[in-house]
């Protein structure tokens, strides 16, 4: 069972598909514009929406970490007013957010975006200009629920018909009302698609579009789709995308907005064991345990340079850790480097982090039953930690034949 099970212990998905960035690559440049130039009137709060706290981290900071994970990806402007300037830098240098640009926004959400292509064309920035990207992806800052595969569908469909956009179904009927405010007439709503975000275009294309956009297009449009079929000519490939693409408009949006954070925090463990037999072994009885509930991943530990345990934790992709420990009561140097690794990968300044180590006691072999007063030095780690944002429990098992039974 237990070579069996060592060679069960790798992760039941690829890592690296889940890793940042994932696996996939193209063969043409891309870069993003995140348009966070709004008031938020309708959220209703003091704060713009778009630095709103979700888990005490503001709303654009989760978003720019989505697309962060893009390793294809590699200029992320955000457009915001002047006044947040300074808020969106120290944003920026607290998260770590290397790959974003702060640009001026502007009054209407189309000029802001008409902005941040300017960052990407020489002398229409008024700072430092970028290379002009073959394909830029556009996506209100205000949607975090953006995952890698939209955005790969989008950037390509954009690169090979000049425009794209995701859509979703509608929800609620469209209908249109007569000057005193009754029903005109209804649209049939299976021929009607709702525009969501990302879009994306070849760049030449969108930014030709804003060069011709009339004054009320700027004030009053809300469809990029639109600019480049009015003034290229480009009928934009739409892509059916998954629900997750709304919108945080309302002060609603952002409770709901939390809870899926939340839940897709609890939704996946990494499990780390010894190479021991006993260890190798609940690792995989865990694993079959918790598969139908979450994403579980089991590794053996290892720090050598291409470990997958480094990448499971900088990945960003895990805040629940196990680690699977037997007979050794001491503080075990692996915990003490699991701690480090996720500090060093600043996991716990984005969410908490739960770490729980359990210690295996075979009393067939220890010289005693050990008790969980005995834990005196994990105790202070597991203070130290919770200063961090980090919640280090312990769990002891003392056990006979458990491994036996299993098998
Ligand atoms: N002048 C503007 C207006 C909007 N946006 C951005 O465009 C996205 C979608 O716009 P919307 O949801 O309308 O945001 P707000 O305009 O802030 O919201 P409201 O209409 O409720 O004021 C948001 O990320 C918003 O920050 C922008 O960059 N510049
Ligand atoms: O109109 P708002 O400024 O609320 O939001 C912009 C949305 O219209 C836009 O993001 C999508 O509909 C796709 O264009």
């Amino acid at each position: 069972m237990a070579e069996a099970a060592r060679d069960n212990l790798q992760p039941n998905r690829p890592l690296l598909c889940k890793q940042a960035g994932g696996n996939r690559t193209l063969d043409f440049s891309v870069a993003a514009v995140l348009p966070a130039g709004g008031s938020g009137e309708r959220m209703g709060s003091a704060t713009p929406k778009q630095f709103c706290q979700l888990l005490q981290r503001p709303l654009i900071s989760i978003t720019l970490e989505r697309f962060e994970r893009v390793h294809w990806i590699k200029e992320i402007v955000v457009v915001v007013s002047k006044q947040n300037f300074e808020l969106m830098s120290s944003i920026i240098e607290h998260y770590g957010h290397s790959r974003a640009i702060v640009v001026e926004g502007a009054l209407t959400r189309h000029q802001s975006i008409f902005n941040g292509l300017k960052a990407f064309v020489v002398n229409q920035s008024p700072s430092s200009w970028l290379e002009k990207p073959e394909v830029v992806i556009i996506h209100d800052a205000v949607r975090p629920f953006v995952e890698e595969d939209i955005l790969f569908r989008v950037a390509t469909a954009a690169k090979e018909y000049g425009a794209a956009g995701a859509i979703r179904p509608l929800v609620s009927t469209v209908v249109a009302t007569n000057a005193e405010g009754y029903l005109d007439h209804s649209l049939e709503r299976a021929k009607y698609r709702a525009s969501e975000m990302p879009q994306a275009f070849t760049f030449d294309i969108i930014y030709r579009a804003y060069q011709q956009c009339t004054d009320y297009d700027f004030e009053y449009g809300t469809e990029c789709l639109h600019l480049t079929l009015k003034y290229c000519g480009t009928s934009a490939k739409l892509i059916d995308g998954p629900p997750d693409l709304w919108k945080v408009t309302y002060k609603r949006d952002l409770y709901a907005a939390e809870s899926l954070i939340k839940e897709s925090l609890s939704k996946s463990v990494c499990i780390f064991t010894g190479m021991q037999k006993e260890a190798v072994q609940l690792g995989c009885l865990l694993q079959e345990a918790l598969q139908l509930m979450m994403e579980v991943d089991v590794l053996t530990w290892s720090l050598n340079k291409e470990s997958q345990c480094i990448q499971a934790i900088s990945s960003g992709l895990y805040y629940n850790f196990i680690y699977i420990n037997i007979n050794n009561f001491d503080l075990p140097l692996e915990i003490v480097q699991l701690m480090e690794l996720i500090e060093n990968a600043k996991l716990s300044a984005l969410y908490p982090v739960v770490v729980t180590v359990v210690h295996l006691n075979n009393l067939e072999t220890a010289s005693s039953c050990i008790r969980m007063e005995d834990f005196t030095n994990i105790k202070e780690l597991a203070k130290e930690a919770h200063q961090k944002n980090v919640l280090l429990y312990r769990l002891l098992i003392n056990y006979t034949q458990v491994c036996e039974a299993a098998q």
